[in-house]
């Protein structure tokens, strides 16, 4: 049996043995019903559902789906476990340990994919006059949404022209006919990086979608890792063991050998379609909100015997949207600036801040040795990340002393109302590339696509000169230690 984090089917199976899969054999509607029973699942942390009985599923078992892959769990001491078992972690992990995991591979020598003859996602092969995604179980996910997101959790496989790069990417995408999908390809995503590379060169480009694939994977294709970076070999050298990859049926594209189901075909560079609206990571749908977006054809369908497809009913707190794009894109922040030589400790995307802030815990030790100015410091820190692609999601920037823990979002709040000025300690960016998605951005009274940011300085001035003058008015930091441990030890003697 491979391993949780390699294959996507022991991951499934790693879930039920730690009890944190409910199996749903009663048929369930992939129109509404599924994604309701997903909804309420990650609005309360619950077990992750797996329907393996759905209207419309074909003689192959074509498909079952596993709902909220990646969200949270309610018990605080396994709370970021399913994160956990897609990377081989402990369940009991944090998310510092697994985001230190997401990075390790920064610093470690690539290690390629090993290529295989076949693999399980071979078992079955559908030509496109073999299958019609409408009648196959593609789920509507919001009543309001315009069209059947088949693809929320899916792993989109592209390659440069020249073919160096291999990107792997999450990027959503619904059916808009029998043998087409249409999705969101937008810059400066790397998809759409190498989208244009094909359209400049007038050429379709060929594309697989792979689902259920390795969990590592999954994770490494929504982190936003360097341009011209395969994920890959990325995954390889974290995981420390070569990525099994099998050849496509029709394009000369590879797809890991396990995965549950794969799409293959070629990406339309002059065709588009309405695409959306759809539920969307921020917790809005807006009626009417569509976009001509590329059309994806899909020539062949290969896959395992009762497939399995992930699905990420995405929307308000807390599902995959929130638990990868922002933690994610945080940890590719936080290396860059210390990669620059900055004096950034940890990194980390608040969900209350439905993952638009990245908090960035500082060393403020390090920071008074550099004699800089909180401008200075602030514009350095801004235009390092919103001038790059890893910040393209985020909008504010909070800079938070040692004695706050980024992960704790009562600890970011409590700094970030307390020690920065609106306004003077607030550092804009009106001329950077901004969010679309965010609703202030698209349905706000600013530019979509310019503006909008922010580095709070959330540091006091003797942060930067002479260093933390104050003690926080509570337990841990107003009473000495001996008196603290004389109160612990006689908690319960006192009544409590
Ligand atoms: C913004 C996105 C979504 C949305 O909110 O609708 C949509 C929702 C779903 C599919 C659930 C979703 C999930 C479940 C996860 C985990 C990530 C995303 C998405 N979808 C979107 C999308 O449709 N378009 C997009 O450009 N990026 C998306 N990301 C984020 C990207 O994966 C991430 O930025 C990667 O870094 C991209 O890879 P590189 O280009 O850097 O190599
Ligand atoms: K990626």
């Amino acid at each position: 049996m491979a391993l949780p984090h390699m294959e996507f089917r022991a991951f499934v199976q790693a879930l039920k043995d730690d009890g944190d899969l409910v199996e749903i054999n009663e048929e369930c509607d992939p129109n509404l019903e599924v994604s309701a029973i997903i909804r309420k699942v990650v609005e309360s942390d619950e077990r992750a559902p797996l329907f393996n009985n759905l209207k419309g599923q074909n003689e192959n078992g074509l498909w079952r789906i596993l709902g909220a892959p990646n969200s949270l769990r309610s018990d605080p001491r396994h709370r970021y476990g399913r994160l956990a078992r897609h990377l081989n972690l402990p369940p009991t992990s944090s998310m510092k340990e697994i985001l230190d995991k997401m990075v390790s591979a920064k610093t470690t020598p690539p290690i390629p994919p090993k290529i295989v003859e076949t693999g399980p996602c071979k078992e079955f092969r559908l030509t496109s006059d073999q299958f019609d995604l409408n009648q196959l179980p593609s789920p509507t996910l919001h009543q309001a949404d315009g069209g059947k997101y088949v693809q929320t959790y899916g792993m989109f496989i592209v390659r440069s022209p020249d073919g160096k790069w291999t990107n792997w990417s999450i990027a959503r995408a619904m059916v808009h006919d029998k043998n087409h999908l249409v999705g969101l390809v937008m810059l400066p995503q790397h998809i759409a990086v190498i989208h244009r590379m094909w359209k400049e060169l007038g050429q379709d480009m060929p594309y697989a979608l792979a689902f259920g694939v390795p969990p590592a994977a999954i994770m490494a294709a929504s982190m936003p890792l360097p341009d011209g970076l395969t994920e890959a070999e990325y995954i390889g050298s974290m995981v420390n063991s070569p990525l099994e990859l099998v050849k496509c049926e029709t394009i000369d594209l590879f797809v890991p050998s396990t995965s549950e189901i794969v799409f293959e075909g070629t990406c339309s560079v002059t065709e588009t379609a309405t695409e959306g609206p759809f539920g969307e990571m921020h917790g809005y749908v807006f009626k009417g909100d569509s976009h001509f977006m590329p059309v994806y054809t899909v020539n062949t369908i290969t896959h395992r015997k009762d497939a399995i497809l992930p699905v990420c009913a995405c929307g308000r707190l807390t599902d995959e949207t929130h638990t990868m794009i922002g933690p994610l894109a945080a940890a590719e922040i936080g290396y860059i600036l210390k990669s620059n030589g900055l004096p950034i400790k940890e990194a980390f995307s608040p969900f209350e801040s439905q993952v638009t802030w990245v908090a960035l815990q500082v060393d403020t030790e390090k920071l008074r040795a550099m004699k800089t100015s909180a401008e200075a410091f602030c514009r350095q820190v801004g235009d390092l990340i919103f001038r790059g692609k890893p910040g393209a999601t985020i909008h504010r920037l909070l800079l938070v002393g040692d004695d706050i823990d980024v992960y704790d979002f009562k600890e970011v709040i409590w700094a970030f109302s307390t020690r920065c000025r609106p306004v003077m300690d607030e550092y804009s960016y009106e001329d950077v590339p901004g969010f679309p998605l965010i609703p202030y951005m698209s349905h706000g009274n600013g530019p979509a696509n310019k503006g909008g940011k922010l580095v709070c300085d959330c540091l006091l001035p003797v942060e930067y000169t002479t260093g933390k003058n104050w003690e926080a008015a509570d337990f841990k930091e107003s009473f000495p230690p001996e008196l603290k441990q004389k109160v612990l030890d006689r908690w319960h003697s006192y009544g409590f």
